[in-house]
């Protein structure tokens, strides 16, 4: 790229998340990632580029050693005319989603990651020529803590995002609860991750989007957006799915195409190579959390039909979703055991706040970093060490708890080779594929009170909810019985 020679007219809006807003270009495959700041917080232009050569260094030294360099794009830090930026960002403006506009795009700096785009099948110089499907999905937390320092009793038995929705519903955010569970998809057992991607494509929120060539075509930006169509995204999806074939429209033919994406996703998502070091992350064979989720709908009916342990696959060990699965189980304490150990970080660093540097809080994030990160172990010899240690590996497994991943398909010739790239069979036709992970940005260390906070939050809420439903089921049983009584009586 010549940021030498940047045309804002070059570029178009692409989407955003809470912390940064992604550009692309119209002819190639790269995006423009730009952090954002409430109106008030003014950072510094040196502010802003170590923020970003921190995230590409955390890339690189960490996720990519944990993932696998296929997974993980690290992208560059560009430094762009400052003319450039402000005529973009008033360019993109009105495409923004009125619910992301509380952040405005850092316009000061002047500086922005470059990556490849990601919606489209990374670099490969026909890629102009070739349709593209790409799924993104942000799949959160897929594992029940077994910490004994969890002193909530549902944590044991709901995972976090079943009982986050509540919350998320009650205060808005979305219209209904999602049958996703995060735990259904990293089972690793077909009929379970069907269930979840279906559950998705129901109720996106913001854990499912689709693009077509580039372009959204399926996912909501807030709780005001349109109900999804998937009358809509079959008609986009047919040519993908069912290409030579005359399949008729109507209920029939969306039933069909929403089933082979469905399953071509699972295939993908089941796939991959053991490359990455995700495996220094396997705990022996030690006990671990239940395996299914309580709120989950799939969870229940096996409860109804009497298997409380359904069959279980498990994840193949090379698959992306095994790996961020390693990654996310960093979080061996659960914030209510980590939060005492932040605690302690804390008062040290009270005492002695030059110290931060060398403790490296605030990065580098490099090799020292990452050797730190292996160590497992969970025996508290009261050091600010092992709680550093800690402190550092919840902030890794809280980010790839929140990290997304976008499968890029594109259909290939019946006959033709597949170019070295993996290649997945549907009914009709073949796609070859690719696997990556975005948002791999370290979460903050300061977010750790919040995510207390929250936690205490999501829990209580999501207890009042349960317990005032469970004590409405119990009074329309009674009322039941006392109606019963009555016919009773009566006869
Ligand atoms: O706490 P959660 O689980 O709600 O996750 C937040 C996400 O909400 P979600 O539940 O996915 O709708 C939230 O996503 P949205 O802004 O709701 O799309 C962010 O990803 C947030 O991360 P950060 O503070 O921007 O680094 C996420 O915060 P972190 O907890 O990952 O820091
Ligand atoms: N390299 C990429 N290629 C294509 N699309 C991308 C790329 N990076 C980001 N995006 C798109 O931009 C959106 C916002 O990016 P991202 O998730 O990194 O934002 P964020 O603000 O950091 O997220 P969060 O809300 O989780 O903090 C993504 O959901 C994705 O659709």
């Amino acid at each position: 790229m010549d940021e030498g020679k940047m045309d804002e007219n070059e570029w178009g809006y692409h989407g955003e998340g809470n912390k940064s807003l992604v550009v692309a270009h119209a002819q190639r495959c790269v995006v423009l990632r730009f952090l954002k700041f409430p109106p008030s917080r003014k950072k510094t232009s040196e502010e802003i580029f170590q923020h970003l050569q921190n995230i590409v260094d955390f890339s690189k030294n960490v996720m990519k050693e944990f993932l696998g360099e296929t997974y993980v794009h690290c992208g560059e830090v560009v430094q762009l005319p400052l003319d450039f930026v402000k005529q973009l960002c008033l360019k993109i403006q009105s495409e923004r989603p009125e619910s992301r506009c509380d952040k405005d795009l850092d316009t000061l700096s002047g500086y922005a990651l470059c990556l490849p785009n990601l919606a489209r099948l990374q670099t490969y110089h026909f890629a102009e020529h070739r349709p593209i499907l790409c799924v993104e999905i942000k799949p959160k937390c897929g594992f029940i803590p077994l910490s004994s320092d969890v002193t909530h009793e549902v944590k044991r038995r709901v995972c976090r995002y079943c009982m986050h929705q509540h919350l998320k519903v009650a205060t808005g955010k979305w219209k209904q609860i999602s049958k996703y569970c995060p735990l259904d998809l990293y089972s690793g057992n077909k009929q379970r991750m069907h269930f979840a991607l279906k559950s998705l494509l129901q109720e996106a929120q913001n854990n499912l989007k689709i693009f077509k060539n580039g372009e959204l075509i399926y996912g909501c930006t807030d709780a005001r957006s349109p109900v999804a169509d998937w009358n809509e995204l079959a008609h986009h999806l047919k040519p993908f799915f069912f290409p030579s074939n005359g399949l008729a429209g109507g209920p029939h033919c969306t039933r069909a195409v929403i089933r082979e994406l469905v399953r071509v996703i699972t295939r993908v998502l089941l796939s991959g190579s053991d490359k990455g070091r995700a495996g220094a992350l396997r705990r022996g064979p030690g006990p671990r959390g239940p395996r299914v989720c309580e709120a989950s709908p799939f969870g229940r009916s096996l409860r109804r039909q009497g298997k409380n342990s359904p069959e279980c696959s498990g994840l193949p060990k090379g698959c992306l979703l095994y790996k961020t699965l390693q990654v996310q189980m960093l979080d061996l304490l659960d914030i209510e055991g980590l939060y005492p150990l932040y605690r302690r970080v804390e008062r040290y660093l009270e005492e002695f706040p030059e110290e931060r540097k060398t403790l490296q809080i605030d990065g580098p994030y490099d090799e020292a970093f990452y050797q730190k990160l292996l160590d497992l172990s969970t025996e508290d010899d009261g050091t600010v060490a092992f709680a550093l240690t800690k402190v550092q590996q919840y902030r890794v497994a809280m980010t790839a708890k929140d990290c997304s991943i976008m499968i890029a398909l594109s259909p290939c010739l019946q006959d033709a080779s597949s170019d070295q790239r993996p290649v997945v069979p549907s009914s009709r036709s073949r796609f070859a594929f690719s696997v990556s992970v975005l948002d791999l940005d370290l979460k903050p260390y300061e977010s750790i009170p919040h995510q207390y906070k929250l936690d205490g939050k999501i829990v209580n809420f999501y207890s009042k909810t349960v317990h005032a439903k469970d004590a409405a089921v119990v009074s329309t049983r009674f009322k039941e019985s006392e109606d019963c009584t009555l016919v009773l009586h009566k006869v």
